[in-house]
């Protein structure tokens, strides 16, 4: 597990692209046949990715971690972006289908993954974050979530959120997760910006075709930068950083969030004309 230690907002203001790239983006998750995570210290938070081909994937413990297994202290949060899979927690065996999510409480020692065909395989994002209690693992099918319509045709930013755990949903410690799915047309997403210095959030850009990109925002409202973003990469954002992005195809993306509270509303608005 590779360890990643977050720049702050001073360091930030002088980075070049090369040293945002390294330490905002994560270009390596989503390797065919392999399960890799890496330990962010910005709220403790580990990402990572499980492609399993014609072998299981088992969900390790790391050295970093000093836990017997993974979710001793921690909970997850499972998006299935690819084909059909199935994830076992302690001999329950959950289906996952596209875009369906799996919470997985604290204190769960065996997690495994594979996918349904080899040749074209599940394709599982992981967001992990410490946790004080436990709450029950439980399976989140995305087509029955409510969801959320944002933004219009004439500001280019019309959009559907999805949550999949959040307060008044499957219940967590303090992971907030869901993903939204831009308007055919539609390029923008959370604009008009926002930030929340009580929570960081992880953003993984997905269903983009592979020569199209996201120009992903970033930083203080004085003082925002970009990251150009490629399909399955992911983008790290602390408190005091607006996230927001176009692309130059239509896209989705998962949004996740570790902190505070869990409150989703809780955001400082910025009109646009705020931002330089
Ligand atoms: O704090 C909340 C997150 O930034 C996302 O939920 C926002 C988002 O998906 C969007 O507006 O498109
Ligand atoms: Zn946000």
């Amino acid at each position: 597990m590779r360890i990643l230690q977050m720049a702050d907002i001073i360091r930030y203001r002088t980075m070049t692209t090369e040293e945002l790239r390294s330490t905002f983006l994560l270009e390596e998750l989503f390797r065919v046949g392999a399960l890799d995570l890496i330990y962010v210290d910005l709220d403790r938070t580990v990402i990572g990715s499980a492609v399993p081909a014609r072998e299981k994937l088992v969900l390790p413990t790391a050295d970093p971690l000093k836990a017997a297994y993974f979710t001793e202290r921690r909970e997850l949060g499972i998006l299935n972006i690819g084909a059909p899979g199935v994830v076992t927690v302690n001999g329950s065996r959950f289906a996952l289908g596209n875009l369906d999510a799996l919470y997985v409480g604290r204190g769960n020692e065996h997690v495994s993954f594979e996918s349904e065909d080899a040749v074209t395989p599940a394709e599982f994002y992981l967001l992990s974050y410490p946790a004080h209690a436990v709450y029950p693992t439980s399976v989140i099918r995305s087509a029955t979530q409510e969801r959320v319509k944002l933004g219009t045709p004439e500001s280019a930013n019309q959009r559907e959120i999805t949550k999949l755990v959040y307060l008044d949903g499957v219940q967590s410690c303090q992971l907030v997760m869901g993903f939204t799915q831009l308007a055919s047309g539609s390029v923008w997403n959370t604009m008009p910006a926002h930030t929340h210095m009580r929570r960081s959030e992880v953003y993984l850009y997905f269903n983009l075709p592979a020569q199209e990109r996201v120009v992903h925002l970033m930083g203080p409202a004085h003082e925002t930068r970009h990251l150009m973003i490629a399909n399955k990469q992911v983008v790290i954002s602390p408190g005091w950083s607006i996230h927001a992005g176009v692309g130059t195809a239509n896209y989705t993306f998962c949004w996740g969030m570790g902190g505070e509270n869990q409150v989703y509303d809780d955001m400082d608005k910025l009109a646009t004309a705020e931002l330089w």
